[in-house]
């Protein structure tokens, strides 16, 4: 009797593309503290990373988003759907530590990465998170996810990517709800530079790029609780000739390079956390008469040192379109913003008066001292991603050292 005909071989199914929707395989996960699983593609780097869940709604400039060191401990998911899709450079990053891997431990994304499409483009996006230990999941609803951190705040969260989709979802799910959160948590000193470093870079231009300073008559020391170098350009275009020094700097340190003008930067964590190294030294700043500018984490110490409170705010403000209103010219500018913590309006004391508010919740995002030239502001006027409305702010600073020396 003739041998039945062996049954072809069942072809294996071919290996997965990257970021393919049609394939079934899960190799990524979202464990939110509640115990709620997200599952999607994994990107970037392999691994799990705990962090806050936020999003952030700037339709480009993900890069310097996800160098900015404000971010650290942050997962950011990106509400414009295409990330990626313009590949990835050198010279787009934000962070001034490049030794450090300052910035958020992972991202979400909607749709799977296209090839690179842009000239600047020297890296896929998705090489580019793995270099830099990114954790990052695609493929999964981030309406769906924002609004629900709308609605119930931004919730810590494990984000892991398992090529071969293998997780212990348990542990994940403890990971995640064991996790204490940003509250309390002092990170600026973990992102900031170490040394000292001389800043001449300006800002970028479409027909040279970036070009060296060659005047720049006012001397001003920036204290890098996780400085955006955006911020060092704008300063430099305004006619800075820029010193950073880490944030563990002491005040008279900084007074002994007999700076113009002294800033302080943006940076992560809780401003109320961030102990001896800072606070203190600002009120010595402060106290010293020199014009002093702040952005964001240096804008909530600065409140702090002037006796104000911050508190951590319900979905923070993240993203590249936000109103705020500018009090001491009535001007309404749009604004790039990322913060999760805000200074207290109501705690602000006798001698400081809010300068800026934001017109999506009325929270407060800006300050002065009545009779000494010290101001900060909430947002990130140096717009990177963004539109550059508050360039005028660094301007501002150069007139107060200016008014200062007269
Ligand atoms: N961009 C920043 O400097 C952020 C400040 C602070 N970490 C916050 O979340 O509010």
């Amino acid at each position: 009797m003739p041998s039945p005909k062996k049954p072809a071989k069942a072809k294996k199914p071919a290996r997965p593309q990257f970021g393919d929707w049609d394939q079934p395989r899960v190799t990524a996960l979202l464990v939110l503290a509640d115990g709620t699983v997200i599952e999607g593609f994994g990107i970037g780097a392999e691994g799990e990373a705990v962090g806050e869940v936020c999003f952030n709604t700037a339709m480009t400039g993900y890069q310097e988003v996800l160098t900015d060191p404000s971010y650290a401990g942050q997962i950011v998911t990106f509400t414009f759907p295409h990330v990626g899709n313009v590949g990835t450079n050198d010279e787009d990053i934000e962070t001034t530590n490049l030794a450090a891997h300052a910035g958020v431990v992972g991202c979400v994304i909607k749709e799977a990465i296209t090839e690179p499409a842009n000239y600047r483009s020297a890296r896929h996006f998705d090489k580019w998170l793995k270099a830099r230990g990114i954790i990052g999941l695609s493929g999964i609803d981030t309406r769906a996810l924002t609004a629900r951190i709308r609605e119930h705040g931004m919730p810590n969260g494990v984000i892991a990517h398992n090529a071969k989709g293998k997780f212990d979802v348990k542990k994940l799910k403890k990971m995640a709800a064991d996790w204490p959160g940003l509250v309390g948590l002092d990170l600026a000193k973990e992102v900031s530079l170490t040394q000292r470093m001389h800043w001449d870079e300006m800002l970028w231009d479409w027909k040279d790029g970036y070009q060296t300073a060659k005047s720049s008559p006012w001397k001003v020391v920036a204290v890098d609780y996780g400085l955006k170098r955006n911020i060092l350009r704008c300063l430099t275009s305004a006619g800075c000739d820029v010193t950073v020094v880490p944030a563990t700097t002491k005040a008279e340190d900084i007074l002994a390079m007999k700076p113009d003008g002294v800033f302080l930067s943006n940076g992560p964590g809780d401003p109320a956390a961030t102990g001896e190294y800072a606070v203190p030294e600002i009120k010595k700043l402060v106290a010293s008469g020199k014009p002093v500018f702040g952005i964001c984490l240096g804008h909530q110490m600065l409140g702090i040192a002037l006796g104000a409170k911050t508190v951590k705010m319900h979905q923070g403000h993240h993203g590249a379109n936000h109103p705020v209103k500018d009090f001491t010219t009535n001007k309404v500018e749009i604004v790039s913003m990322n913060h999760g913590f805000a200074v207290d309006r109501d705690s602000l004391p006798a001698g400081v008066v809010e300068t800026h508010v934001s017109l999506f919740d009325g929270s407060n995002a800006g300050i002065a001292l009545k009779d000494r030239p010290v101001f900060s502001v909430q947002h990130h006027p140096e717009a990177s991603p963004g539109p550059q409305d508050s360039h005028y702010l660094f301007r501002r600073f150069v007139s107060y050292m200016e008014k200062a020396k007269r």
